[in-house]
């Protein structure tokens, strides 16, 4: 992941933009949940201090946390939140409130520690792993480099990246999982890319059965003139791509052609953060580390991964119901039910962040609280 071999894959994949050759990522299995530490936190609910029930979804999401980690009491101390940037050469279309320069101003804004997501992240107290995969120019100093191109194509009139780069993105996300989340308890997915809540719907009507309309958002807050024009961006996309939600569907069964799907998905439409946090996703599940999905654009990469293995659905944790209407699709398909709505449309990793408390006090109450036998309470 150094300068190097950073820059012979920006160099290779000049001469690859529209290759169209097969290649498939190397996906880690990702193991079960642990039906043992689910059962054995879920016995020892009733038996805690406490009416049975009466701390709500908070015991439910102990015991799925217990599953998950494969721990009776499990305790998720250690909190990275993945901010992946990439642009996207759609924004040349105006389908964003903003200019793409944004996007590199503010990778060095979270690098300085000035950006929403360094504030949320450190009241929660996770650390933040600033993720270059992909913008324009130079590489962003401080950054980590895992930079796939300078920025994709305009995928409203060819492909965004080829399909090699498309892997290349996701086996970026798996070796950050490997290298540098292994000592995390616990993952926010976060990003920064102007013009990615456009990339973010396009992947939602390709991988669901919602249409463009119902997928499509503001944004960063593009009026209502302005929206019906992206909507018709995001048409164009799919049908520069050819994707069909249907062909999908018929392909569910055949893990092969499953995959094959999901990375025609990400080359036809974009975006490089997007394919890094799928390989997250993956990456973290196989090693039994729940990932916390945010808005629209993690959302989107959510889907990703559960298209490339839907094994790992379950270590897909809910955070937020985001305003872009994307999110409510996603987390629909996902059968994720959001914990709250706080009218968040930023993206970042804000709400994954905001929801880690709630993660951590429900493990907390599962791990910590003394027993009726304890207090000698017991029958
Ligand atoms: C200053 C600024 C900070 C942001 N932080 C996240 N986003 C969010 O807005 C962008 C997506 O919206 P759209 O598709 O409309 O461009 C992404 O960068 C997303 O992370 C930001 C956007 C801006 C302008
Ligand atoms: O839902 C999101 O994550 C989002 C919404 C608007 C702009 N950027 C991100």
């Amino acid at each position: 992941m150094g300068d190097r071999s950073s820059m012979e894959s920006v160099e290779e994949s000049e001469s690859n933009r529209r290759g169209g050759e097969s290649v498939d990522p190397d996906l880690p299995a990702v193991p079960p949940v642990d039906g043992a530490a689910e059962r054995a936190a879920l016995e020892r609910q009733p038996t805690l201090t406490k009416p049975p029930g009466s701390l709500g979804r908070l015991e439910d999401l102990a015991v799925a946390i217990a599953g998950l980690v494969g721990a009776p009491r499990p305790e998720l101390a250690e909190a990275t939140v993945v901010v992946a940037a990439g642009d996207h050469g759609v924004v040349d279309r105006g389908v964003s409130a903003y200019p793409q320069a944004a996007t590199r101003a503010m990778l060095e804004n979270f690098l300085e520690g000035g950006a929403a997501i360094n504030a949320i992240a450190g009241a929660v107290d996770a650390e933040t792993l600033v993720v270059d995969a992909g913008i324009a120019g130079n590489p962003v100093p401080g950054a980590l480099d895992v930079r796939i191109d300078r920025g994709t194509d305009d995928a409203s009139s060819a492909p965004a990246m080829s399909r090699r780069d498309a892997v290349a993105a996701i086996d970026a996300g798996l070796r950050i999982a490997s290298e540098e989340l292994a000592d995390a308890d616990v993952v926010a997915l976060g990003e920064m890319g102007i013009g990615n809540t456009t990339i973010a719907a396009a992947i939602t009507a390709a991988l669901t059965e919602a249409s463009p309309g119902e997928a499509t958002g503001h944004g960063t807050g593009i009026d209502d003139g302005e929206l019906d024009h992206k909507v018709a961006v995001v048409e164009e996309m799919l049908e520069t791509s050819a994707l069909d939600a249907n062909e999908q569907a018929a392909n569910e069964q055949d893990a092969s052609a499953r995959v094959d799907d999901a990375i025609d998905v990400l080359a036809g439409v974009g975006g490089f953060e997007v394919g890094v946090l799928a390989g997250v996703a993956i990456g973290c599940a196989a090693d039994r580390t729940p990932v916390v999905v945010d808005g629209a654009i993690s959302g989107a990469a959510a889907l990703l991964a559960d298209a490339l293995e839907p094994d790992v659905r379950p270590f897909l944790l809910p955070s937020h119901a985001g305003v872009e209407p994307a999110c409510a699709i996603q987390l629909d398909a996902l059968g994720l039910e959001p914990l709250f709505a706080y009218d968040l449309r930023l993206g970042e990793g804000t709400g994954a962040c905001l929801a880690l408390p709630i993660y951590r006090s429900a493990c907390a109450t599962l791990r910590g609280m003394a027993t009726f036998e304890d207090i000698g309470l017991a029958e």
